[in-house]
């Protein structure tokens, strides 16, 4: 059996409904002669390991207490350290637990680190995860999107890094990419409907509900970033462009794209608080959307926040479309890619799909955990 020793940063919606999907599938891993041992879990304060991480991981039982507990909102330091098989770390100590753990087992057993965090401070841990020989598998784009420098140093080892449910959530983007990139076949244009979030917005307001009440309800839904100005302000949007534009060889950094945002400036996180956002700035939006749905529906066409990637040029926004095109029928949270390349020049390669749920992009995470599986022993 292979054993692949892992460490969750995260434990939000996408990273407790990992969890449940490793418990759910042991014995369907174990057919296929894979064991994963989830060895530590990380929220933004503390860690939780096993106690002997050479030779067992948290038990089941014990993850499935780990998602109550933080399905109720608590921190993990509330646990207990369950008659000596577990240990809780909080703090600065935790950071230095996880790099010990990452010292001893990156060049031995091997170690993956998972990150369904939505933080930008994972940055530093993962570059010393990656120098310590650990694999990555990524579902938060910030480490991605930060600086050249890096965003180099994290995609260094190439076998070692995994990241696709960063776009497009659980749908084949990054591996359908890859594979042509590969293959010879540069990709020169994408353009698509990348936010589930804004995806389900743009198509609900079309029917006439509020605007604010829409994005509320797709917060619900799990299809926000934790604050959704992430999606409405268009920057979860411009980092899956960047993560693109990247991977087609474009040196860009996120202040290299073109953004535009559904909210005005004073509403943004350094100016309100998120509850004052969501409680009234959210509602004085309501009637400007609604108006541009009328303008763009006068005409036959509906609104789509787009992402073009045009050689090394990217800009995300609103669009006016007609309704019956391709990005203009897009319903709910799916999202779509139109890729051209050498091979797919004149029709596209189309990648649709739901783009955005807990559930089908922990099940992504899950893929890639399972996809550097020849890496460990
Ligand atoms: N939901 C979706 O459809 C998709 C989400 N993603 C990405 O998945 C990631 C997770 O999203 P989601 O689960 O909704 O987010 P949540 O806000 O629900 O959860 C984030 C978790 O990360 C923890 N955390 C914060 N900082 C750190 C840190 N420095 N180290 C370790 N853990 C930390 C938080 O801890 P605490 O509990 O203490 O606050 C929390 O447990 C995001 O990056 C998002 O962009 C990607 C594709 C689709
Ligand atoms: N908030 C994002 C989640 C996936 O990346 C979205 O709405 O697409």
């Amino acid at each position: 059996m292979k054993t692949i020793p892992l460490i969750l940063m995260g434990c939000g919606g996408v990273g407790r409904q990992l969890i449940q999907h490793i418990v759910s599938c042991r014995s369907l891993h174990a057919k296929q002669g894979v064991l994963l041992r989830v060895v530590g879990v990380c929220d933004s304060k503390s860690v939780v390991v096993a106690s002997d991480v050479f030779t067992r991981g948290l038990d089941d039982a014990f993850l499935t207490e780990i998602c109550r507990v933080k399905s109720s909102g608590s921190s993990l330091s509330i646990l207990g350290s369950k008659g000596g098989e577990c240990q809780i770390f909080s703090n600065l100590e935790s950071v230095k637990k996880v790099v010990d753990i990452a010292s001893h087992l990156g060049r031995t057993t091997g170690l993956t680190f998972v990150d369904c965090s939505a933080s930008s401070e994972t940055i530093e841990i993962l570059n010393q995860a990656v120098d310590l020989g650990c694999c990555i598998v990524l579902a938060n784009k910030k480490p991605l999107t930060s600086p050249m420098e890096d965003y180099e140093k994290l995609v260094s080892h190439p076998r070692h890094i995994r990241h696709e449910s960063t776009v497009g959530a659980g749908l084949p983007v990054i591996t359908s990419l890859n594979r042509l990139l590969a293959s010879g076949d540069p990709v020169h244009r994408i353009i698509g409907s990348l936010s589930g979030t804004l995806g389900y917005v743009m198509s609900e307001v079309e029917d006439g509900k509020p605007f604010s009440q829409v994005v509320t309800e797709a917060k619900c839904l799990g299809y926000t970033e934790p604050d959704p100005r992430d999606d409405l302000g268009g920057m979860d949007v411009a980092r899956k462009a960047l993560i693109l534009a990247r991977l087609l060889g474009a040196r860009l950094n996120l202040d290299d794209i073109k953004v535009e945002s559904l909210y005005p400036a004073e509403m943004g996180p350094d100016k309100m608080s998120l509850e004052d956002f969501l409680s009234s700035g959210l509602s004085s939006l309501d009637e400007g959307i609604d108006e541009r749905v009328k303008v763009a529906s006068s005409k036959g066409n509906v609104l789509r926040y787009v992402c073009v990637i045009d050689g090394s040029r990217c800009h995300v926004g609103i669009q006016e479309l007609p309704k019956d095109s391709p990005l203009g029928r897009l319903k709910g949270s799916d999202n779509v890619l139109e890729v051209y390349s050498r091979c797919y020049s004149k029709q596209p390669l189309v990648i649709q799909g739901a783009g955005a749920g807990n559930d089908t992009t922990a099940a992504g995470v899950l893929a890639d955990i399972l996809d550097i599986q020849d890496l460990f022993s």
